[in-house]
């Protein structure tokens, strides 16, 4: 690694630091010190590492509690993404910037006793630190009785699997929501299962059925003409390889939409009305999902009321929807969540399935407070400040959606979780879609979020709202970002460098702030 790479990645990362820790403006503070923008534009977004994962020799636990499995990391397609891992991680508890080629390499002349394809396991699962990873492989082997790894081991095979009791789902929800344990996947296999692991519900079977299959019908009927948008619609480091379209409600806001709401620094240039089927399931999807919101409301968050941001009971409304279609069993989408640009803080997103039923899976990106384990939330009477905190690698939550489901991402989802479609070893072909899955995501774009209202950085074209994730004491605050700095390359990609300011945009960056229904607050 050069050692330009290096100074540049410190850089970023003190740069970040510093504007995390500098005060978020208060109400009334003047708009130009708001508005001010600062320096270099580091790559903070949530987005951390996407990675695949396996199932392996699960355990059924007895039905109730879901069923736990050791995570196994696919190797294939894995080790660019690395970077994205190092990258992502400011704040973290280790930073470094080596190829993942290199991290193997050490890893493996520290264990040289592992394969590959574990070795690579350990890296994902400690987010590309070697020195966590070997540890790790230490101290799991130290536990095994035996000291021989077999070729094809993997984590599944490699670590224990824990002890889940079976009466979880009796209890009332928690919140904050408890932690899955690292290495673990938990497939959540009854839709009563889902919303005591995360913040989400399941319908398994949504819509009257000849709604659905016609619905289904009318996509197909969309999906071969979609554009290779796949590294477009989501953040730079983040895997798609499938097709998306975006749709929204009428005329009038298709005509918005071409004018100014920008994905990743440009605007989408395939923008389409919903069909008529879409129009007919908007309002039984509103309804239901005004009900959920509100039960969760009197049944999950703190004293019975909404999280602070989210819009108020009944308001939740769609507006837009992206639709994305997985053709076979190696389309996926890697870890992430979805920008809150226009949706705002605390958004819900109500997804439809539509063919080929496919594995979803959700993990937790927030810290822990030290000493107790409780993951951070907003809103959960937790102060951030005068806190410690750990980020710790939690295990991740995988829910199987059939054709014709229902997944409401709640109020907590794009805050402090990820989310991902992964590859599949193989699928059951639907006798109507063959080997495609269909996926509608409806959402709520916020008129107050509208492209000529909010801020536009240096660059001209408006900004990306986005959370802390990785820095103590500013955990779930939003500020105002660049857009085009979503395009960030590493110089080696940019030969003298004078590309890289183009691509790494204006580096502007402000403190968002919100009222308690989530509208901005401008200064
Ligand atoms: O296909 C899915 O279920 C997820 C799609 C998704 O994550 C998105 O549209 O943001
Ligand atoms: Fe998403």
């Amino acid at each position: 690694m050069s050692t330009n790479r290096n100074l540049a990645a410190q850089k970023k990362r003190n740069f970040f630091e510093a504007f995390a820790k500098s005060k978020a403006p208060a109400a009334g503070e003047s708009s130009a010190a708001k508005k001010q923008a600062l320096g270099y534009a580091p790559d903070i977004d949530s987005t951390s590492f996407q990675d695949g994962v396996s199932k392996k020799d699960g355990k059924v636990d007895g039905g109730r509690s879901g069923r736990w499995e050791s995570e196994s990391h696919q190797g294939e397609g894995e080790v660019d993404s690395l970077a994205g891992v190092v990258e992502g991680g400011i704040g973290g508890e280790e930073q470094e910037e080596e190829s993942t080629d290199f991290k193997l390499a050490l890893l493996s002349s520290l264990q040289p006793s592992l394969p590959p394809e574990t070795l690579l396991e350990l890296l994902l699962t400690c987010n590309g630190s070697v020195s966590e990873a070997a540890k790790l492989a230490s101290s799991s082997a130290s536990k095994k009785q035996s000291t021989s790894i077999p070729t094809q081991s993997s984590l599944s095979t490699f670590l224990s699997p824990p002890d889940v009791g079976s009466s979880q789902i009796s209890r009332k929800i928690p919140f904050p929501l408890p932690t899955i344990p690292k290495f673990k996947t938990l497939h959540l296999t009854t839709p009563s299962q889902v919303p005591y692991y995360v913040p989400a519900t399941l319908h398994p079977s949504f819509l009257p059925s000849d709604v659905a299959n016609q619905l289904l019908a009318e996509c197909l009927g969309e999906v071969p003409s979609f554009g290779k948008y796949e590294f477009r619609l989501f953040e730079r480091n983040v895997s798609s390889p499938h097709t998306a379209s975006f749709f929204v409600k009428d005329e009038e806001m298709a005509a918005q939409h071409r004018r100014g709401y920008m994905y990743n620094g440009s605007v989408l240039d395939d923008i389409r009305t919903f069909t008529p089927t879409m129009r007919k399931v908007v309002p039984l999807l509103e309804s239901f999902v005004n009900d959920q919101i509100s039960d969760r409301i009197s049944n999950v968050y703190p004293d019975g009321q909404k999280l602070k941001h989210m819009l108020p009971p009944g308001k939740w409304h769609i507006t837009s929807a992206f639709m994305n279609c997985y053709d076979g069993a190696k389309q996926s989408v890697g870890w992430h969540s979805d920008q809150l640009t226009y949706l705002g803080p605390r958004t819900v997103i109500a997804s439809i399935s539509l063919g080929v039923e496919r594995e979803f899976r959700l993990r937790r990106v927030a810290p822990v407070v030290v000493d107790t384990d409780v993951p951070f939330e907003p809103d959960s009477e937790q102060e951030a400040e005068g806190k410690e905190w750990k980020w710790q690698t939690e295990g991740q939550a995988s829910v199987h959606l059939p054709h014709n489901s229902l997944f409401i991402m709640h109020a907590e989802c794009q805050e402090s979780w990820k989310h991902s479609i992964h590859p599949a070893n193989n699928i059951q072909p639907h006798p109507v879609a063959g080997g495609k899955r269909i996926n509608i995501t409806f959402r709520c774009y916020r008129e107050s979020l509208r492209p000529d209202k909010i801020p536009k950085c240096k660059c001209g074209v408006g900004c990306v709202l986005k959370t802390v994730q990785r820095v103590k004491d500013r955990m779930g605050w939003y500020f105002w970002g660049c857009q085009v700095g979503n395009q960030w390359k590493d110089e080696e990609e940019d030969g003298d460098g004078k590309d890289r300011k183009k691509e790494g945009g204006c580096g502007y960056l402000v403190w968002a702030k919100f009222d308690d229904d989530g509208d901005p607050v401008w200064e």
